[in-house]
């Protein structure tokens, strides 16, 4: 089957974060905030969900189950949804785990924000490298725990992490858990196997949990292949994974993802205090994703990946003195603008008045992205290409009118 990525969806009046939210999310304002464009007129390639429509096969399994007609109090019971998930990570990662390892939580953000409440007490800290998804600092201060950060090395775009300093803060004996993402939103990193190895020793030998939040693990390159963590340490049952199709198959809203915790200790505290009963469609979703998603999965890739090449020519030809590289993993584009970049304006609001274009920008990534802006390429190459288009129609013209220095 040839799935159709150039279709344009209307997602007006579905209450869809990407059409309705940005006001509040992005600008902190409310819905009376205005702007010189409609709001069906915007080039929207802010929040990372997909403009695709959810693979055929896995809204072909929620139908069955609303076919089953009755929606009562649900938790994952089939044992084909392990099996389903078992043989994904098997196939994808040639990695595999026990079965009473698997919990479920109503998404990763809320995992992230119960593992830190399980792991932490009141006087500990959280590490993470920057700049990071939003959201691992949410998990911070929804505890009140203090967070730690540790800039990554960029050169010239090419993000590496900063293992002296990691290691520095990893010794402070009250860093207590490092949020770890694999692979890294949003410079689209997919680490190496020794840089891996070198945040699971770092952690372990200081007494540091790590959570890796794996969401974006088969949204790689084609050719790219994904290593959990927890696969390097096998011995250790410190090393929390989060996975979820859900990023991957374009089903966020279903808020469904897997949690696969070792640590018996924690898996009796996650058991006692997690609210268990989930949403019997999202089970039928992501196990049918695992089951079936791997054709649409290939030619999702393959899109993304002209989509990318699209990008990466653009930046070349209109906006020459930008760092751009393409990610190994993600369908978010991380670029650095600096170069053109209005001073001291900030960009969401710059592009979205100026160039009814929204996105986001690297004040929204914690710290350590100045200058930056992330575009979300998972979107018809149509609209790609008008987004670019608009983008650089409003820097281009904004170094133009810079006066010629006399
Ligand atoms: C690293 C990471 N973890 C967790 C999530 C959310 O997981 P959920 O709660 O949906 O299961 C996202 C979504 N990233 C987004 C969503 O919008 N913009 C982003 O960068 C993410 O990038």
């Amino acid at each position: 089957m040839k799935y159709n990525f150039d279709e344009i969806i209307d997602r007006t009046g579905t209450n869809a974060m990407n059409t309705d939210g940005f006001r509040q999310y992005i600008f902190n304002a409310t819905e009376d905030m205005t702007f010189p464009f409609k709001d069906e007129e915007f080039i929207r390639m802010w929040i990372a969900d997909m403009e695709f429509a959810t693979p055929p096969e896995i809204l072909d399994a929620v139908k069955e189950r609303l076919d089953r007609r009755i929606m009562g109090y649900s938790q994952v019971f089939d044992p084909a949804y392990y099996e389903a998930v078992s043989n994904w990570m098997k196939r994808y990662y040639d990695w595999s785990f026990p079965k009473e390892h698997l919990e479920t939580s109503n998404g990763i953000i809320p995992a992230l924000y119960e593992l830190v409440e399980y792991i932490c007490q009141s006087d500990e800290k959280v590490l993470i490298v920057t700049p990071s998804y939003g959201f691992f600092k949410s998990a911070a201060e929804h505890n009140d725990l203090e967070l730690v950060c540790s800039d990554m090395i960029n050169e010239q775009g090419r993000y590496s992490i900063d293992f002296e300093d990691f290691e520095a803060k990893a010794k402070d004996e009250k860093v207590r858990v490092c949020i770890f993402c694999n692979p890294h939103n949003p410079s689209g990193r997919v680490w190496t196997t020794e840089e891996l190895q070198r945040v699971g020793e770092i952690c372990l030998r200081n007494n540091v949990w790590i959570i890796s939040d794996e969401i974006h693990c088969d949204l790689l390159r084609t050719g790219k292949r994904h290593t959990p963590l927890a696969k390097l340490f096998p011995d250790t049952d410190r090393i929390i994974t989060c996975m979820s199709p859900s990023k991957t198959f374009n089903m966020a809203g279903l808020m469904f993802s897997n949690v696969i915790i070792p640590n018996e200790a924690l898996r009796d505290i996650w058991q006692a205090r997690h609210y268990g009963f989930k949403n019997p469609l999202s089970i039928a979703a992501t196990q049918a994703a695992y089951e079936t998603g791997d054709e649409w999965l290939k030619q999702l890739k393959e899109y993304l990946d002209a989509n990318f090449a699209c990008v990466e020519q653009y930046v070349k030809q209109h906006l020459p003195l930008a760092v751009f590289h393409i990610p190994e993993a993600t369908y978010l584009a991380w670029i650095d603008i600096s170069a053109y970049a209005p001073q001291n304006v900030s960009l969401p609001l710059f592009f979205a008045e100026q160039a009814g274009v929204l996105l986001e920008d690297g004040h929204m990534f914690v710290a350590n992205g100045e200058g930056c802006i992330r575009l979300n390429l998972a979107c018809p190459r149509s609209v790609l290409q008008e987004g670019l288009r608009r983008i650089s129609s409003v820097l281009v013209k904004e170094v133009e009118e810079v006066p010629v220095q006399v």
